[in-house]
């Protein structure tokens, strides 16, 4: 019998919500950290939400998953946050939520400093997600929702599976700024690759912009389809970008993922940005020399601009010194 991994804790916030009772499910298989590491998961909310809490951890060891070894539910932060060493966590209107989830991200941020690994992982759901990274630092926001979307309907027009589609784009913030961009994506057909654009021909002009609108609104359909935001997709975008974050990407894939901009593609410096990206060993590395349209030029640059007066306002509300 192999030796087994040791047992990391994971802390999942806003635990009584939608996305959380996809997301804990979907770690507790595995779908995360992995199909051999068994893992305690925490789970945080306030302190009115203890019962649907309660509720989560009886399913959860009700469904008897091999990894699963202890569910601890609690509305206390410092209990939540405590001997999360071992690693990671996850967790209106947009300028509306900056003030508010600042401070909440502050606090957080200050739990994690205070009792998780330097080298602890974050991704980030809640609105606004670029902006609550950057109070945060060490974390990063989800654009693998964007992805996962833009990758799904271009399998679909294509029809071929989801596995073969490789460097669909997503740039800047998660916001209706956000740039999804196919214009370099190719697809893996009987082990060739070829570009989207030349299967698609002519027809490739109204698609990318098609797509790249869609997706920007995809969240919004769903909320009134369902009159729920997208709980399940969210929650397996989350296990997607944390994977590979901790895997790493094959040779030559790329995917997107929210950083600091270093000032790339001419993105302003020091705020949250997404961008394509390569992962080794934990370190994510932005893809340099992708060919850029006066499309994508101008919309990279919007979005920047946009981020900037999100970065002020959280800043003017918790001060820099707090960032
Ligand atoms: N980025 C994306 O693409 C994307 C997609 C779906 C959802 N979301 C966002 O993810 C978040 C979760 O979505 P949901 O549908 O599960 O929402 P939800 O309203 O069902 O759940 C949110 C939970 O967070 C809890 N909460 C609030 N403040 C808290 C605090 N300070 N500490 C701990 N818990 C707290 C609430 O009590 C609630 O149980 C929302 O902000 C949503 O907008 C983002």
């Amino acid at each position: 019998m192999s030796k087994e991994e040791q047992i990391i804790r994971v802390l999942i916030t806003g635990a009584a919500g939608q996305v959380a009772y996809s997301l804990a499910g979907l770690i507790a298989c595995g779908m995360a950290f992995g199909p051999k590491q068994p893992l305690i998961l925490n789970l945080l909310d306030l302190p009115e939400k203890t019962g649907a809490m309660e509720g989560l951890r009886m399913e959860l060891i009700d469904s008897a998953c091999p990894l699963l070894r202890d569910v601890i539910a609690t509305s206390d932060p410092v209990v939540a946050f405590q001997d999360t060493r071992r690693r990671r966590q996850m967790d209106m209107k947009r300028y509306d939520l900056i003030a508010s989830n600042a401070r909440i991200f502050k606090d957080q941020g200050l739990c994690l400093d205070a009792f998780a690994r330097k080298d602890c992982k974050v991704v980030v759901l809640t609105e606004p997600s670029n902006t609550m990274c950057y109070v945060c630092r060490n974390f990063t926001a989800n654009a693998r929702l964007d992805y996962n979307r833009a990758v799904g309907q271009i399998a679909s027009k294509l029809k071929v599976s989801a596995a073969n589609i490789r460097n669909m784009i997503i740039w800047g913030n998660h916001s209706d700024s956000m740039h999804p961009d196919c214009s370099v994506a190719s697809v893996v057909i009987n082990n060739k690759s070829q570009r989207v654009s030349e299967i698609l021909g002519e027809e490739m002009i109204y698609f990318r912009t098609q797509l790249s609108e869609s997706i920007v609104k995809r969240g919004n359909e769903i909320i009134t389809a369902r009159g729920l935001s997208s709980g399940w997709s969210a929650a397996k975008a989350v296990c997607d970008q944390m994977r590979d974050w901790i895997t790493g990407t094959p040779q030559g894939i790329m995917v997107p993922m929210t950083v600091v901009s270093d000032g790339s593609y001419g993105t302003p410096k020091e705020i949250f940005f997404t961008f394509p990206v390569e992962i080794q060993r934990g370190r994510r590395s932005i893809v340099r020399g992708i060919k850029m349209d006066e499309v994508s030029r101008s919309k990279i640059d919007f979005s920047g601009k946009e981020l900037m007066q999100e970065k002020m306002a959280a800043v003017a509300e918790i001060g820099e010194g707090n960032v």
